[in-house]
């Protein structure tokens, strides 16, 4: 294989010729879009087309370019230089305000909060009456029937909040051994006879449907010695990788047999970040022409990087193309593929969940290897920030929690917060509760959670856990300190995963403390935010764009909603800590606004869905 030039010195030089190579790459290998697909299953062998001539010194890939926007639609753009520099991409971090014919997007004011980066964006008009879509979502959780972090909560609410927008949306996930059937309705078999290519056979496959509280699912439950998601528990494994792949293969085969052609597939993570490989590989030759990929990075630090074998598995025949330094091949290790990096390079969009997590990955070393590629693939890359569900995740309807309430009774909160220290042997006191929520990863600044607990506890405050890690080192660890607080009248550590038990912290608690080394975005100070549980957080990704300091922040005093701090050290920690113990103590009737500005804020999927609405209609095939 060539050693090829690092992409983002070619992209300069070879601009000029990257559209006319990928036009050549795409429509040489083709057939045209009414070519009927294929019968029967997708085998190696009737995969072995003619590979198109790829040149290895030639520009980065870039996929299937969506036909260009209508004149009248296109942003206006100063110098334009190449085909997909007119093609701006939509300002979906930005908030729309509806007008009679169409979406406007006003650029973002510049404040001290808002990333020096990237340049404002043209604004981009959309059209009110938008065609309704059909949009699958192919992933590797869903809460609450398969939840092991935020990704699963992301694709729960989005889902629905695209649906109740008029759009056909569907989930394929695994049908582990582990899901929650409880929270699946109408389960029944819809295809019985489904057979995935891996390695040089094929694997017999059945698909169940189901309803998850009113979304679309269907399931893959492979047959096969393998064992793939009959394992007691969702991640883990050595084989994880070969696992995703086969789900990968197998939904987009699912879709292919089935006859879909959604407008849309959005995957998410390293886990199905192969879909588009698959579909722009193997399955637009067989006919799939229409799809278009929307890719979410919930997680740059999971990138699943792996061997030649994956190539074996799931049929990608060709080392010498996709060692390729354009495509797949992992940006430190030149004998390991990269599967996230394959989905940058052959997704039609990339979205990270947060506009400052978007830029902190590209740009600040938070792309954990993979800034280059974000680089070369900037034109169709952008941060969205999560929404929460406001049907799981409200305290005036939560059927979880004791007491029920809402910015007009604050007070009934704090039945809840007697409710949480009966629960867990606290006293009852005038102290205010300190929480932490998360998964015990050192993503989490795990450091710094130890340090403020203690620090809690020497400041006149109460502190609660809730926490569990699939690495025994990390939960041992905590399991000790649990036992060293195990007398505390003022503290609960409790090791594991309670959804029941997360609720009545959310709505027990005071504050919220969330002190990550990173965070792409963060659900738990947005559900905290909603239970006026204040959030005390680092000045990092997502948390940086939805929490403003009470006293150090340029946003006007109505939205001001927490504490911030940004040295990730115990003294920035006790900076921001401190601050909100003393409000309480001192200023009880300033703590009580902040409460106020928390409940009252809007961190529901209603714009999120605007927004990857708007993406979605960039992307498609028109
Ligand atoms: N032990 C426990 N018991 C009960 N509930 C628990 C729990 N531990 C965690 N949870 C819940 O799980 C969710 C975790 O949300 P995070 O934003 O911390 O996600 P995570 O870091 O996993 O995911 C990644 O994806 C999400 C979604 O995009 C990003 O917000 C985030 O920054 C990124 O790291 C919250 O709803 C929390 O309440």
């Amino acid at each position: 294989m060539a050693e090829v030039t690092p992409p983002a010195a070619q992209a300069v030089a070879t601009e000029a010729v990257e559209t006319a190579a990928v036009a050549a790459d795409v429509t040489a290998a083709a057939p045209s879009s009414d070519a009927p697909p294929a019968a029967g299953a997708v085998t190696a062998a009737n995969l072995e087309l003619t590979p198109p001539v790829i040149d290895d010194h030639a520009a980065p890939l870039v996929i299937d370019e969506p036909p260009a926007p209508a004149a009248d639609s296109l942003p206006e753009i100063n110098s334009p230089k190449s085909k997909s520099q007119q093609k701006s991409k939509p300002t979906f971090e930005l908030a729309a305000e509806p007008e009679p014919e169409q979406f406007f997007i006003p650029p973002e004011p510049v404040s001290l909060e808002t990333p020096p980066e990237p340049a404002a964006q043209p604004p981009l008009h959309f059209h009110a009456q938008r065609p309704s879509l059909f949009i699958v979502h192919i992933t590797p959780e869903m809460a609450p029937v398969a939840k092991v972090g935020g990704l699963a909560d992301v694709v729960f609410g989005l889902s629905r909040e695209l649906a109740i927008r008029g759009n056909h949306v569907e989930v394929i996930l695994p049908k582990y051994d582990t899901l929650r059937y409880d929270h699946i309705f109408e389960m029944h078999r819809v295809y019985d006879d489904l057979w995935v290519p891996w390695y040089e056979g094929a694997v017999h496959c059945t698909v169940f449907f189901g309803f998850v509280h009113g979304r679309k699912c269907f399931f893959i439950e492979p047959h096969s010695q393998d064992n793939f998601f009959n394992r007691g528990s969702v991640y883990g494994f050595n084989d994880d990788v070969l696992r995703y792949a086969f789900f990968s293969r197998a939904a987009i085969e699912f879709l292919w047999k089935a006859g879909k052609h959604p407008d849309i597939i959005h995957c998410h993570d390293w886990q199905t970040a192969l879909v588009p490989v698959f579909l722009y590989e193997f399955y637009q030759r067989l006919g799939m022409m229409h799809p278009r990929i929307c890719l979410t990075i919930h997680n740059f630090k999971h990138q699943g990087v792996t061997g030649a074998e994956l190539l074996r598995a799931s049929g990608l025949h060709q080392p010498e193309r996709f060692f390729d330094y354009n495509r797949m091949r992992d940006n430190h290790h030149p004998n390991a593929l990269n599967l996230l990096k394959a989905g940058i390079v052959y997704s039609n969009f990339i979205t990270t969940v947060s506009p400052r997590h978007a830029f902190e990955a590209k740009e600040q070393g938070q792309g954990f290897g993979l800034e280059p590629t974000l680089h070369t693939h900037q034109t169709k890359y952008g941060g969205v920030v999560n929404g929460i569900d406001y049907d799981v995740w409200n305290p005036e309807v939560d059927l979880q929690i004791p007491a029920r309430y809402g910015v007009s009774n604050i007070d009934a909160k704090y039945d809840n917060k007697r409710a949480l220290r009966q629960r867990f042997m606290l006293a009852d006191n005038e102290k205010p509760i300190v929480a932490f929520i998360g998964r015990l990863d050192p993503q989490k600044g795990l450091e710094l959670v130890r340090h403020a607990i203690f620090y809690s506890l020497e400041h006149g405050a109460q502190f609660v856990l809730l926490g569990a890690s699939p690495d025994h080192a990390i939960n041992n660890d905590f399991w000790g300190l649990k036992r060293m607080l195990n007398d505390s009248p003022d503290c609960h550590v409790e090791i594991g995963f309670d959804d029941d038990l997360a609720h009545l912290i959310y709505a027990g608690s005071d504050m919220m403390l969330v002190p990550s080394r990173f965070e792409p975005c963060g659900l738990t100070q947005l559900i905290a935010l909603r239970y006026g549980t204040i959030p005390v957080v680092r000045s990092i990704g997502g948390l940086a764009d939805t929490v403003y300091d009470k006293d150090h922040s340029d946003r006007p005093l109505h939205e001001r909603n927490g504490y911030r701090f940004d040295n990730y050290d115990a003294l920035g920690l006790e900076s921001a800590l401190g601050r909100a113990i003393a409000c309480y103590y001192e200023y009880p009737d300033h703590f009580r606004h902040l409460i106020e500005n928390a409940m009252r804020a809007d961190f529901s999927w209603n714009r999120p869905g605007e927004d990857y609405l708007n993406i979605y209609d960039f992307i498609r095939d028109r």
